[in-house]
């Protein structure tokens, strides 16, 4: 193991044009605080509790009760201004010393070490490479395992990866050792940091076989491909092929002397038990013929198992020389002679050298599973962190069923800004799992109905758990697509019957694929908000996109009567959605989230209309499924600019039905939990464009807590290497105007209708709305009248985050005025702390004709 830093400080590499795009935006230093703030986790964590249930004061006396009398009260609190979130404190980054783990490390996959810094353990499908030797019970250090650069969320170790524990030995040592072992001998003052190899295949009986009893990645194992990637990838060039060209010598089927290797290895034997031992012998066999560099299969038959060892070793110019796989039966004299060396921090592993994990270690952990088992087990516990760099608050496992969930702040905010009257009729758009839903129904005092649809069968399951969970009876939840919730003249009516699927919905499984929280196994639509719907007994930090999937509600006592179980229930599961619900399920029980009942029918109530004719509604959310860029933390950002697009068609589109269902004198608030203005602020200003005569702007609370929204018009990403004017500077002198302007609409706002309207005429220019008179960022007024269009797009071409397939042009975002009273959560904002989000609110004045 390299020297492991002290600091957390991962390097997150963003799309280079949405980078570019959102340095235009932001600022430099804003989107510099930003993209760091993303890495971390908040140091808060938010339960919302049910105030159907208890009140936040039992919850809070139960937390401390549980905590114990030594503990700080000042760790948990009531939010002064949300009185229904109760605030756990945490944090981080902590210096760690890993030395007591003693050189082993684990890698995780960046998920699992995503759902690390929440608090959460890790299970056996996140590990990807671990130190030879590693047995149950000893420490280690953790770290994170960086991703394929430009191959999405393609790690760059596969999975069975074994890491060979690297002491700096001298000649003397080494043949101390004895027969058997081959040990590379370090011969710079760089390498005896980085490297000294137990060569011998032996060192880990099963290292490079995978869960499947494969070799874990053929192509890392033909000596040239992978590790000339590598160094490709890390500046190593022209070491590489040379060193490549040593070629794979042969492995073999005997055993390293334990002795040889440390106690560790000697507590592996012990605790790997007779399983291990098996697996052992039976792949114990398997020379490979001379240098199976192409790591062919067996003519006609399975994959052969192979035991080669790609090992890196230090030379005397300390460059890297990757691939070099020792021959165990070479003495070592021949192997220090043919090694040259790993560049500090580097590691020799069975897939040859590992780049070193700058910035990526995230704790001290104790193995809960030998090496051998972490890679065969298909679930279970793997590693329990000991010693974290961000501390989550402590667990309260112990409240009441149904009394908490874990929620971020801001989403509290987009329901409370909503704040429907008992008695309402309310449409959650796109409400899966139900975290806002079920809020709005503790506002109305579960009287009234809210309708909630998801376009996903199984999360619609999991708004009903919640619901019961909770005890809220007022939600009927059904599976649709929102955007065809709308009834259209008769003759074109169709029958949304929970197959809603296809015209205009390329965009939905792309974006989902993303805005996904970490959902490995999910159906594919990400929830977005990394909200998990677990209630009661829940552990903080540990259900918010926990490795994967938040996971469904389920479980709980269900003595409401949800009205979305009743109705006459049809089976509609096809054989692909069966076996993509029993994954989901296994996912969920791994991560020991008891799922909801098994989906033998289709969840949703047969009473609920196939469509909705206009004016429906009073008052409507729409909670729209985004790029998720504000959620926490992120270790890889792989949205790139053609997805950013897809996301704001999508929300123009659910935004188009959404108009027409709300009745006039209606509230419309619309929330997403990215920071891209994009679909924040261009949106806000597309529905003020296009539906001016019949909606305006109010502000977007109480309460108040995140700032305002970005002002101007701005470069799109095509254009962000050439930004107009100083569009970069706009948002900080913008800002500062639309703060101002804020607490006058705010305070001037009253009852939620006032505020200024925006448009009251169609076709709304940004530097004229409200009361602060503004130069548009970058741009003069004439310029921006000659392009603005509604939809906040620029004439010509379609805005690259508006658009629907527009490379360049530019968008328009908000006035002074309208800023102040839409809610931009930043995540880099000490005080708040929180995901990215934002939140805006309609009022419908008028009818939307056509
Ligand atoms: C941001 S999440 C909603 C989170 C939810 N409001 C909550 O607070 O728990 C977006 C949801 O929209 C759903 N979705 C995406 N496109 C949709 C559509 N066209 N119609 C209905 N739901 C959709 C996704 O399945 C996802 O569950």
């Amino acid at each position: 193991m390299a020297e492991a830093p002290k600091e957390f400080s991962p390097e997150v590499i963003w799309d280079p044009e949405v980078e570019s795009y959102l340095r235009g935006a932001l600022g430099d230093e804003r989107f510099d605080r930003t993209a760091a703030a993303l890495s971390r986790p908040p140091r808060t964590t938010c339960m919302r509790v049910n105030t159907l249930r208890t009140t936040p004061q039992e919850v809070v006396a139960r937390v401390l009760q549980q905590l114990g009398p030594g503990c700080d009260p000042g760790v948990v609190r009531v939010h002064p201004k949300v009185p229904c979130a109760v605030i756990l404190q945490g944090s981080g980054p902590h210096e760690v010393s890993y030395e007591a783990a003693g050189g082993r490390e684990v890698i995780v996959s960046r998920k699992a070490g995503e759902a690390v810094l929440r608090g959460a353990p890790v299970f056996a499908p996140g590990v990807l490479a671990v130190s030879s030797g590693v047995a149950r019970g000893d420490l280690v250090a953790l770290a994170v395992g960086r991703e394929k650069p430009g191959g999405g969320d393609t790690p760059e170790l596969t999975r069975g990866t074994t890491l060979y524990t690297c002491t700096a030995t001298n000649p003397s040592a080494t043949a101390a050792a004895g027969a058997g072992v081959a040990e590379v001998t370090a011969t710079t003052a760089a390498a005896a940091a980085a490297t000294t190899v137990p060569a011998t295949d032996t060192a880990a009986p099963d290292a490079d076989v995978n869960s499947d009893g494969l070799v874990a990645d053929q192509p890392g194992r033909s000596g040239g491909s992978r590790q000339e990637q590598q160094a490709a990838a890390t500046g190593g060039s022209g070491a590489a092929a040379p060193a490549a060209a040593h070629g794979v010598a042969a492995t073999e089927g005997r055993r390293r002397p334990r002795e040889a290797s440390g106690a560790a290895a000697a507590g592996a034997k012990a605790e790997d038990g007779p399983a291990a031992a098996a697996a052992e012998e039976e792949e114990g066999e398997g020379e490979e013929p001379g240098g199976a560099a192409g790591g062919g299969d067996r003519p006609g038959g399975r994959p052969r198992r192979r035991r080669q060892r790609h090992c890196a070793a230090a030379g005397a110019d300390g460059g890297l020389a990757a691939g070099l796989a020792v021959d165990p039966t070479a003495t070592t004299a021949d192997t220090a002679a043919a090694a040259p060396a790993l560049p500090p921090g580097w590691t020799a592993s069975s897939q040859g050298p590992v780049a070193p994990r700058r910035g990526m270690y995230v704790g001290l952990a104790r193995a809960a599973m030998s090496r051998q088992e972490m890679f065969r087990a298909r679930e279970g516990l793997a590693l329990e962190l000991v010693e974290p760099v961000f501390r989550v608050p402590p667990a309260v496992g112990g409240l009441p069923p149904g009394w908490v969930m874990l929620q971020n702040l801001p989403s509290l905010v987009a329901a409370l800004a909503l704040d429907p009257a008992p008695g309402s009729r309310v449409l959650d758009m796109c409400a899966a799992p139900g975290g806002k839903t079920t809020l709005l129904a503790a506002i109305m005092e579960d009287q009234g109905e809210i309708v909630a649809f998801d376009r996903t069968h199984s999360k619609v399951s999991e708004i009903v758990s919640l619901a019961r969970e909770l005890g809220v009876s007022c939600i009927r939840a059904r599976k649709m697509d929102a955007g065809k919730a709308l009834q259209r003249p008769t003759g074109h009516q169709e029958h949304s019957n929970g197959h809603g699927h296809g015209n205009g919905e390329a965009v939905a499984p792309a974006m989902a694929r993303q805005a996904g929280d970490g959902s490995a196994e999910d159906d594919g639509l990400g929830d977005g908000n990394g909200e998990a719907p677990r209630m009661g007994g829940a552990v903080p930090g540990r259900a918010e996109g926990g490795g994967g999937g938040g996971g469904g509600g389920g479980g709980g006592s269900a003595e409401a009567s949800v009205a979305v179980a009743k109705g006459a229930s049809r089976p509609v599961v096809s054989e692909k959605a069966r076996q993509r619900e029993e994954r989901r399920r296994a996912a969920m029980l791994r991560r020991g989230i008891t799922p909801p009942e098994p989906r033998t029918a289709n969840p949703a109530d047969a009473d609920l209309p196939a469509a909705y004719p206009p004016e429906s509604f009073d008052a409507l959310l729409l909670d729209a499924p985004c790029s998720a860029l504000g959620l926490r933390p992120r270790l890889q950002q792989q949205a790139g600019p053609l997805y950013l697009r897809q996301c704001a068609a999508a929300q123009r589109r659910l935004m188009d039905t959404a108009v027409r269902l709300l009745r006039v004198g209606g509230s419309l608030v619309y929330s997403t939990c990215t920071i891209n203005p994009g679909e924040n602020e261009a949106c806000v200003r597309y529905l003020l464009d296009k539906y001016g005569t019949s909606f305006q702007l109010v502000p977007a609370g109480p309460p108040f807590l995140g700032g305002p929204g970005l002002v101007g018009r701005h470069p799109t990403m095509a254009e962000a290497g050439r930004p107009i004017g100083a569009a970069s500077d706009a948002p900080a002198s913008a800002s500062a105007a639309a703060t101002s302007a804020r607490d006058a609409s705010a305070g001037a706002a009253g009852g939620g209708a006032g505020g200024v309207a925006a448009g009251g005429g169609g076709g709304t220019d940004p530097a004229r709305v409200g009361s602060a008179p503004m130069r548009v960022a970058g741009a003069s007024e004439a310029e921006v009248e000659a392009v603005v269009r509604p939809g906040g797009l620029v004439e010509e071409e379609e805005s690259a985050c508006g658009g629907e397939g527009g490379a360049a042009g530019g968008e328009v975002w908000l006035s002074a005025a309208e800023a102040a009273m839409v809610q931009r959560f930043d995540p880099s904002d000490p005080d708040l702390d929180t995901i990215g989000f934002f939140v805006a609110k309609f009022l419908k004045t008028a009818p939307v004709v056509g």
